[in-house]
């Protein structure tokens, strides 16, 4: 049965970077792309990184039930998991990666139990997300202090997830969720 491994951590810990490796290692596992109703950053493409939706549209399918979970992540900027994209992924015998907020992580886990996998991705501190983020260069000054403001309150929800994973060293981060994916989607 298809598996699913969810992805939480704080802004700039590093969860779209692993889950790009991960997606390029062969595996028989697709990216669940999420709706928002943020702007799109950069090179960001509709139907690639999220489904862009105006405020008004996504409303409108929260109204409709169309959401396995969504958060309010930030002021006025809501993310959520549609449910159509997950059974359609799910449906096809693929095993399926999210990169969600902390709340949305645990709320994907206790719908699906041990079908599913929660790494929570932590930082070596906040200075460093800091310094990543600015690294980064896709968020202004104040959108960047707004996603440390809200570091430490999700690094709370740690404990809660399945398992830890240390982003310091890239390469060590990389192997240890290549390993706990593998042996999750095989054996798990
Ligand atoms: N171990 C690491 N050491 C140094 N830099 C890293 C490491 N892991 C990721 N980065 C860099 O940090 C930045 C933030 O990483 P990434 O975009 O993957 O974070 P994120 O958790 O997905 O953030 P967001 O929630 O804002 O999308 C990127 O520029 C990435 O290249
Ligand atoms: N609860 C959910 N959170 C989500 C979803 N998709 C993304 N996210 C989280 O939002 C923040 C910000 O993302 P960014 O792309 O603006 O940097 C990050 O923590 C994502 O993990 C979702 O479907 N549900």
């Amino acid at each position: 049965m298809a598996k699913l491994i969810i992805f939480s951590a704080p802004s700039g810990a590093g969860k779209s970077t692993l889950i790009r490796f991960l997606l390029e290692q062969g595996l028989n596992i697709r990216f669940s792309i999420s709706a928002t109703s943020r702007e799109p950053r950069g090179e960001e493409k509709d139907g690639v990184e999220y489904y862009f939706l105006t405020p008004e549209e996504f409303r409108r399918r929260i109204a409709n039930n169309e959401f396995l979970e969504y958060e309010e992540v930030y002021k006025d900027k809501f993310y959520g998991t549609l449910k159509s994209e997950v059974d359609r992924i799910l449906s096809e015998g693929t095993n399926v990666v999210f990169d969600v907020d902390c709340v949305g992580g645990l709320n994907i886990k206790r719908i699906y139990g041990d079908r599913a996998l929660s790494i929570f991705v932590m930082p070596p501190s906040v200075e460093t997300l800091r310094e990543r983020l600015e690294k980064r260069g896709t968020d202004a000054p104040a959108v960047i202090e707004h996603r440390l403001a809200k570091a430490e309150y999700e690094m709370s929800f740690a404990p809660q997830f399945d398992v830890i994973v240390h982003n310091e060293d890239y390469d060590q981060a990389k192997e240890e969720v290549l390993r706990l994916v593998t042996d999750f989607i095989d054996n798990g």
